[in-house]
């Protein structure tokens, strides 16, 4: 019989009317990884936060080890033995590794801080749990999947024996994803215990011993993962059936929306973005794969207006937009669905019915003149809302206190809706539950055959392969491959990821 590690028993939280917890008894034991699953809105962050000293439960109890603890803050938890990996890393980029894992608590000889024993205790450790990373890099150079190991590494240091990792594959590549599946293993058979919030079904299946199903703020399944399938975790979800393939006809493109020539961002002998050149037409889909830091960010921000390019030319709907702003790439026929949702993408004090209008306000009929036409904005709002299933209690409440899958459903509904020529989605179903993932997919691929011209970027190769005509993989500022989708799989996307052509050919 294994120890249980963690139980909780009727942990309930309110916001005003709103249950975000209602009731939920979760039970892990010992050396077991858990997954915690459920749509968006469910409470999985709410469940999380209260494990982690973030905020305190109206009602219930946390027990560790079979003994009662109250948190009294995160570091509180942190002195219990709960360790967590956000989603938005929380490390300083001009300090080393070493510097992050042990800030707060840093080894000492006498009153000085002792450099050799903190970067000698830092290598231990990661060499213990086969964290591969380099103790003396600055972190602002590492790759994302590096850093997460850095995060890991720092509860590690402070002795975490539950750790809790918040959607932790969704920026990684599939090989960094195997590496992390690899050192989650090296933790179990060390007997530290896993929390793991996915929305991913095919990586509860791979490495979790066991799930608990949240909806609308209460356990629906508690079952060993070997006992049960996807479409069991999906019907305790949802309490429905999701279609998981996308349907999609071959494309028909049709002229060229886009055409982006020679496009170079930064100077120097090695651009962010180097002499980049290619066109996407009306009717297809586009995939940009790569691994973050590539060059992807700078080259949607020049093609979006948010940075003027230091060379070259971008053309949409036969308007060179080069040198132009924001605002004129949307009067040129842009729509844009930016990776941040929470910081370029919403306004986080305003309404939903503002943030379902932002950007579009001039428009007919929301614009009156000078004035709002407050019915037709109200009425969009509710329209977007009911469609896209937003979980919010009406179009007035402001959309900060939304949860981060509801967050993104909003900035999809504003964009999707907008006839443009052009749209760009980066990272399109990031946090979004298995449900709205496949009502998203089926949207993008209505509006490219409606003749829209669509590029995609996202770390998420599955949703590239599902959805893309042709796939470009940039590396270190360039494309370096451009392939029709039936010619691309996972493993040959990975390899062109990682600069690696020869094995891929
Ligand atoms: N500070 C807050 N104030 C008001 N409501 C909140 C607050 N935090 C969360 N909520 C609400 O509580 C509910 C649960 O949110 P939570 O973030 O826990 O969901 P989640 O399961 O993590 O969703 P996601 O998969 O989208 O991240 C949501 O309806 C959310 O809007």
């Amino acid at each position: 019989m294994q120890m249980v590690e963690l139980e909780t028993a009727g942990i309930v939280k309110r916001f005003g009317t709103l249950v975000a917890n209602d009731g939920i008894d979760l039970s892990v034991a010992r050396g077991e990884v858990h997954a915690v699953m459920g749509e968006n809105g469910a409470g999985k962050s709410t469940l999380m936060s209260i494990l982690y000293g973030m905020q305190a439960p109206d009602e219930g109890s946390i027990l560790l080890r079979g003994q009662e603890v109250r948190f009294r803050s995160a570091v509180d938890a942190i002195d219990h033995g709960m360790g967590m990996v956000h989603q938005a890393f929380k490390l300083f980029n001009s300090l080393t590794v070493w510097e992050n894992v042990v800030y707060g608590r840093e080894p000492r000889r006498g009153p000085a801080l002792d450099r050799r024993a903190a970067i000698a205790q830092v290598a231990a450790l990661a060499e213990r749990f086969r964290l591969s990373v380099d103790p003396t890099a600055r972190v602002g150079d590492l790759s994302v999947g590096v850093r997460q190991r850095v995060e890991i590494l720092k509860a590690l240091y402070r002795d975490a024996r539950i750790l809790i990792l918040d959607e932790p594959t969704a920026v990684l590549t599939p090989q960094e994803r195997d590496g992390l599946f690899d050192v989650i293993r090296t933790l179990k058979a060390d007997q530290r215990t896993i929390l793991f919030v996915t929305h991913k079904l095919h990586e509860v299946m791979a490495i979790t011993d066991s799930v608990t199903v949240l909806r609308q703020g209460r356990v629906t399944e508690r079952i060993a993962t070997r006992d049960t399938t996807p479409a069991e975790i999906i019907r305790a979800m949802t309490g429905r059936v999701v279609n998981l393939t996308v349907d999609r006809k071959p494309a028909t493109p049709g002229a060229a929306v886009l055409d982006v020539q020679a496009l170079t961002v930064g100077t120097g002998a090695k651009p962010v973005v180097d002499d980049l050149s290619f066109r996407l037409h009306a009717g297809e889909i586009v995939g940009i794969a790569g691994v973050a830091g590539n060059g992807q960010t700078e080259l949607i921000e020049a093609l979006t207006g948010l940075r003027r390019p230091d060379g070259g030319r971008v053309t949409l709907s036969g308007r060179d937009v080069t040198e132009t702003d924001v605002e004129a790439h949307r009067a040129a026929g842009l729509a844009y669905v930016p990776e941040d949702r929470a910081v370029t993408g919403t306004a986080r004090a305003a309404s939903a019915a503002d943030n379902l209008l932002m950007g579009y306000q001039r428009k007919a009929p929301f614009a009156e003149g000078l004035r709002l036409n407050a019915k037709a904005v109200a009425e969009h709002a509710r329209r977007l809302i009911g469609r896209f299933g937003v979980k919010i209690a009406d179009e007035t409440v402001p959309v900060g206190t939304l949860s981060g899958g509801n967050l993104q459903k909003v900035v999809i509904a504003r964009e999707l809706t907008h006839q443009a020529p052009l749209l760009i989605a980066e990272q399109p179903t990031r946090g979004v539950d298995v449900g709205a993932i496949e009502f998203i997919h089926a949207e993008l691929v209505a509006e490219r055959d409606r003749g829209r011209a669509i590029l995609l970027v996202s770390a998420e190769l599955s949703e590239i392969l599902a959805l893309s005509d042709r796939i470009l993989v940039m590396y270190e500022g360039r494309i370096l491959a451009d392939i029709p989708a039936g010619a691309a799989d996972e493993d040959r996307l990975g390899l062109l990821m990682a600069g690696r052509t020869g094995q891929a050919a």
